[in-house]
């Protein structure tokens, strides 16, 4: 089996009394989507958070391709290579797509403001620009003003803007949010083929886009991996059936 491109070993945090993670370790491996899956409050944007670097852990360390990233603040683990997808609202919805591509790029490697005007007439930049934008079919979309975009391909173009960093591995909160039951499966199989560019860490509510994507699936309850395995053996897995799938059903 390959080296994981993105591990957690034994994460802790708490709040108070509350244990948001508690001991978690995943692993990420080359051209996989590992869905990490749990009910409303069980730890994934605090897990997400720390992978990430916006919450330091009590405990435990984050790898990256085998380096050891947990000292680095989050636009250092971009850097690094962690593909955190950006909210919708990083965007600018009334410039173009092109140019989101080209500020959101500058803005995530962390140059300083002065530099991106100039950039906007980079022709290097340009061209990396437009083929981030071919990788996620939006190529002939360049010119659009963000806005008139659908929810899906704002995500596609969030996308965009996360490849131009050439990430080892995605991590991606609720890609499926807002979107109508049309808009999920365009974007489920938009990352379906995604996984072969960096394979995807995904946290989702969505259980048809999580069974129909996800190599592995890890359960998260009060903080905890309850169970971590395919998809059939997390349909199949009576402890997590009480734990989590049961509820509400
Ligand atoms: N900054 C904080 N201070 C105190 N408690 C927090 C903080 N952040 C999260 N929590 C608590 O930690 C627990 C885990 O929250 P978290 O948001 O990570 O869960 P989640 O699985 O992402 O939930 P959801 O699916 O609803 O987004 C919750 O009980 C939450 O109230």
């Amino acid at each position: 089996m390959t080296d994981p491109v993105l591990a957690t070993h034994g994460l802790h945090k708490t709040f108070g009394a509350l244990k948001a993670t508690d001991d978690v370790s995943i692993e990420l491996r080359q051209g996989e989507i590992h869905a990490i899956i749990g009910p409303n409050g069980a730890g994934k944007s605090t897990l997400i958070a720390q992978i990430c670097g916006g919450l330091r852990p009590d405990a435990g360390r984050v790898e990256l391709s085998g380096r050891d990233v947990s000292a680095l603040d989050t636009r250092a683990r971009t850097r690094a290579g962690i593909g955190r997808t950006f909210q919708i609202s990083a965007l600018a919805m009334e410039d173009t797509v092109l140019q989101n591509v080209l500020l959101g790029a500058i803005g995530a490697a962390g140059s300083p403001w002065r530099f991106f005007k100039p950039a906007l007439g980079d022709t290097a930049l340009r061209e990396h620009a437009v083929e981030a934008l071919r990788r996620v079919g939006l190529e002939d979309h360049q010119a659009v003003v963000t806005a008139e975009l659908s929810h899906g391909q704002r995500r596609q173009l969030e996308v965009a803007v996360a490849l131009t960093l050439t990430p080892k591995a995605f991590v991606m909160d609720e890609p499926m949010a807002g979107l109508g039951a049309e808009g999920s499966k365009t974007l489920t199989g938009f990352l379906d083929g995604l996984r072969a560019q960096a394979p995807i860490l995904l946290v989702e509510h969505d259980m048809d886009a999580v069974f129909a994507l996800a190599d592995r699936i890890s359960v998260l309850v009060y903080g905890r991996i309850i169970e971590s395995g395919t998809v059939a053996e997390i349909r199949n897995s009576q402890a997590v059936r009480e734990a989590y799938l049961g509820e509400g059903a």
